[in-house]
């Protein structure tokens, strides 16, 4: 189930567009293909194992990066003169003895950092930045910049890509000039209102139409000057007082060779711009190298709080100035084993970058940081459940040789054998492999948190109940917990007939069936049998949560689409039920138990995922969950074949015929709807109930079944029972149908105004077919040609994992898994899920094995995350 890149997905018109613009990705509108030029350590969607201390190339790269670095001074600051008050000092207030050190130390120095000094430096207040106003210090508190971290991490939202004059200047353009400093003055324009202009001329080459060619010809002949007046402008009519004009004026001599960079603006004057944002460093002469640089990224940061852009990088300028070397939280090992930069670099390289691979190199870093903290914090609350070294390393040892971590089939108890031999087909080796690391996780006194994934109708619910039946048989209950009723009979069902199939066991386990529909008596039974351990396995939905549901020695909790609980609520019921399952022994005073030394476990969880969620995602919500993934699907399976077709009168005929044709030969159709009733507001929409009577009498002969969320418990459980049976042959069916309903010889599905599902959902809705051996089909009717295109990479891939990036790419992680779940989704300020996942990945790693040591703890989750 390999993909094998996402580049398909990418609107490559938008991208060309793009590119011959020269403010790259400037617009508000995230462009996936563009961020991924622009940062070419990103790879696209697949995220590739990382080796644990694997060598890495980029290193070597990164390493002649950071000397080239170590020998020169960090970039001057802007000019910033709008920050100077006439009394102030210049120079940064001295911290601590151990700060001023720090500037002296060099990178790839021995020293450790220093969490102190991480602490001193960046979490300084920002009114100790020299020459900030007190005006100043208020607006940019009340924006949310309190410390110098705050400042730092107010990344640009993008880069230019400044290019050397060419003779073709235009408004707007972000460009690069070297000059020398002609004049500059302090203006008062009027009583309350001052400006500085300083002229800087520039040489550029005359009539030539690349770059290229204007750097070899600058020195020869077709030279021609331009004029740059580079404007600051000051209100208040402390601003316009003599002392303060001349001691602006003076901050830029005459004859400085400078280097300009910002966006120009054309004057009236031939060969004369302006700029009024604009950064400018003095240069040692005109040679220096390091400014001459073509397409040297320009940043352009989002104004906030009503600060404006080139304010706050005046500020973050100066902040950088004074960064401390050994800024660092990250050990060097972990920075150099993932090819990292220093977080000093990292500041320096996103605000500051020579080139675009330094500004890529400082993402990275960062990015690395945000989820790293996370994955830290995550695994550390896993590894809060485990007492003992051996079982840290334990786990350790379970990420690098997974293979080792499985238990064999002969390890099983009888009952769990049992049942596999019941098994009317033979495990797939992937539902196989996943039953054996589950039980070996079920065989350790430490709760297990798992994930199950797979694509539709991989075949999870047998590995689930393979595992129930593995603490079944040693004396423990399961409870199972699914999102709909409907499943929760179905699965019931499913247990009960494979169970009648076991022979030779003397005691088959007892399981009932606990939904809100249960009628009281009945219920009040179950909880019953479930507090005196009589009922060894419940199935239900989310009524098991329920306060008064008590069990007396409950080992597994499976939680079946477990993305459709919550986060929240799945850690309710976790913990609900450790609390409960320890209160009900106390209570019965049946402390013998603890002699097993379980008492105080809290029971094994069990998630299980029907839509498949890209890994990049499943680590960020679940980066505390071990995941199994089953990759392959039963035998014998044919792929759906898939037809997008547009709902105009033409395209209803051809499915009306399709329908017939595949009525006629035996097969059973889904009609799936997006909506139940007709609605004034969206007429567009087809709804089920209103189209029961036209379908009825366009396929007479043909009985068809109506399907929905509004119906009660019992009338859904017979729609489908008679759609089972055969009784009905067309179920018009809303989108409730989606999650886990099975009905193996249901041959076709028909969804009307597909445009209204998201791509991994219809991809989940299209698994309800092709569950048996039979060749299915599904029609996806849109309602507009427009949105036939969206619609096609259902028609290309029938891989869930493949669909869920490319869903991920195309609406992003909010839209993919929902407002329920998305609310979970911990912010990252630049870190972007839809790309970032080779990083994440590696942060995962990178957190996993450093906790281990638990030796960053104390700095890593504490002091840094923001
Ligand atoms: N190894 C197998 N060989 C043949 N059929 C299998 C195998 N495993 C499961 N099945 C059958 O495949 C169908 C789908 O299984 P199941 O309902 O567990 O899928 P699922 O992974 O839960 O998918 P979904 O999320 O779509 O419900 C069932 O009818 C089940 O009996």
């Amino acid at each position: 189930m390999d993909y094998d890149g996402l580049h398909d997905f990418i609107d490559n018109g938008r991208a060309k567009k793009q590119s011959g613009m020269n403010l790259k990705g400037a617009e508000d509108e995230f462009n996936d293909s563009l961020e991924c030029k622009k940062f070419p350590s990103i790879i696209l969607g697949s995220s590739p194992q990382v080796e644990l201390y694997d060598e890495n190339a980029c290193w070597s790269e990164m390493s002649k990066l950071l000397a080239t670095q170590n020998g020169e001074e960090i970039l001057p600051s802007s000019f910033g003169t709008e920050l100077v008050q006439e009394s102030c000092s210049e120079a940064w207030p001295p911290l601590s003895p151990t700060l001023q050190n720090e500037s002296s130390v060099k990178v790839g120095s021995e020293s450790p950092p220093n969490a102190a000094s991480i602490q001193l430096f960046l979490d300084r207040s920002i009114n100790c930045i020299p020459g900030l106003s007190k005006r100043h210090c208020r607006q940019l508190e009340s924006s949310g910049f309190n410390t110098l971290r705050q400042l730092l991490r107010h990344f640009p939202r993008s880069y230019a890509d400044l290019q050397n004059a060419q003779t073709a200047i235009d408004d707007g353009q972000y460009l690069i000039f070297v000059g020398k400093i002609l004049s500059s003055r302090g203006v008062r324009a009027s009583y309350s209102f001052s400006f500085l202009e300083v002229v800087v001329g520039c040489e550029i080459a005359e009539n030539q139409s690349n770059v290229e060619d204007t750097i070899n010809d600058i020195n020869g002949k077709g030279k021609k000057t331009i004029f740059l007046h580079l404007k600051k402008y000051f209100r208040g009519t402390r601003f316009t007082f003599q002392p303060f004009l001349k001691s602006i004026e003076a901050k830029h001599k005459e004859g400085e060779i400078v280097c300009v960079s910002g966006k120009v603006r054309t004057m009236r004057t031939k060969d004369h711009f302006e700029m009024r944002e604009y950064h400018i460093d003095v240069l040692e002469d005109e040679n220096d190298p390091s400014y001459c640089a073509e397409g040297r990224p320009y940043p352009i940061y989002a104004s906030k709080g009503g600060l404006n852009p080139s304010f706050l990088r005046d500020i973050i300028a100066r902040t950088l100035q004074a960064l401390p070397i050994n800024v660092d939280p990250i050990p060097e090992d972990i920075t150099q084993d993932f090819g990292l930069l220093s977080l000093h670099d990292a500041y320096i390289g996103i605000h500051k970058p020579k080139n675009i691979n330094e500004a890529d190199l400082a993402r990275k870093r960062l990015i690395f940081d945000e989820f790293f903290y996370l994955q830290l914090g995550r695994l550390y609350q896993m590894l809060e459940g485990l007492g003992t070294k051996i079982e840290k390393d334990g786990l350790l040892d379970r990420y690098r040789k997974p293979e080792l971590s499985a238990t064999y089939v002969e390890e099983w108890s009888s009952l769990t054998k049992n049942l596999l031999k019941a098994l009317p087909y033979s495990l797939t080796s992937s539902q196989l492999r996943a039953v054996s690391e589950i039980i070996w996780d079920l065989k350790r006194p430490i709760p297990m948190n798992r994930l199950l994934q797979g694509d539709v109708g991989c075949g999870k619910t047998v590995v689930a109940f393979l595992a129930c039946m593995e603490v079944l048989g040693s004396g423990y209950q399961a409870a199972f917990m699914v999102p709909t009723e409907l499943l929760a009979f179905q699965h019931y069902e499913q247990l009960l007939n494979l169970l009648q199939n076991i022979e030779e066991v003397e005691c088959k386990p007892s399981v009932a069936l606990l939904t809100g529909s249960t009628p009281s008596k009945q219920s009040r039974m179950i909880r019953e049998g479930l507090h005196t351990g009589n009922i060894s396995m419940v199935i239900g939905t989310h009524s098991l949560i329920a306060e008064n549901v008590e069990f007396s020695a409950l080992r597994i909790a499976v939680v079946d689409e477990q993305h459709r609980f919550g986060v929240i609520q799945r850690g309710r019921f976790n913990s609900k039920l450790y609390y409960t399952s320890l209160s009900s022994r106390m209570e019965a005073g049946n402390l013998e138990v603890s002699s097993k030394g379980d008492v105080h476990m809290a029971p094994h969880v069990l998630a299980m995922s029907a839509t498949p969620i890209p890994r990049t995602l499943a680590l960020a919500l679940y980066g505390d969950m071990s995941l199994t993934q089953i990759t392959d699907l039963p035998p014998g399976r044919i792929p759906v074949e898939t037809f997008i077709i547009e709902g105009n009168d033409d395209g209803f005929e051809k499915v009306y015929k399709m329908m017939l044709d595949e009525l006629e030969v035996g097969g059973k159709v889904y009609l799936v709807y997006p909506v139940i009733e007709q609605s004034e507001q969206l007429p567009q929409l087809h709804a089920a109930s209103a189209d029961l009577e036209v379908i009825s009498s366009r396929f007479q002969g043909y009985s068809c079944g109506l399907l929905h969320g509004k119906m009660k418990s019992d009338q859904k459980e017979e729609a489908l029972k008679q759609f089972r049976s055969g009784e009905t042959r067309i179920l018009l069916s809303t989108q409730v149908i989606e999650i886990g309903v099975d009905v193996p010889d249901a041959s076709m599905m028909v969804v009307m105004n597909a445009e209204r599902f998201g791509i991994a959902q219809l991809h989940q809705l299209r698994g309800r077919v092709g569950r048996g051996e039979r060749k299915s089909k599904c029609i996806l009717l849109a309602s507009t040609a427009s949105s036939l295109n969206r619609l096609k990479v259902l028609e290309k891939s029938s891989d869930g994992f493949y669909l869920a990036n490319a869903d991920l790419l195309l609406r992003g992680p909010g839209d993919l898994l929902g407002k329920k779940q998305s609310g979970h989704l911990p912010e990252f300020p630049i870190a972007r899920l839809e790309i970032d996942g080779n990083i994440l990945q590696e942060a995962h790693l990178a957190a996993l094995v450093n906790i281990i040591s638990l030796s960053l703890i104390p700095f890593c989750v504490f002091v840094f995350w923001i």
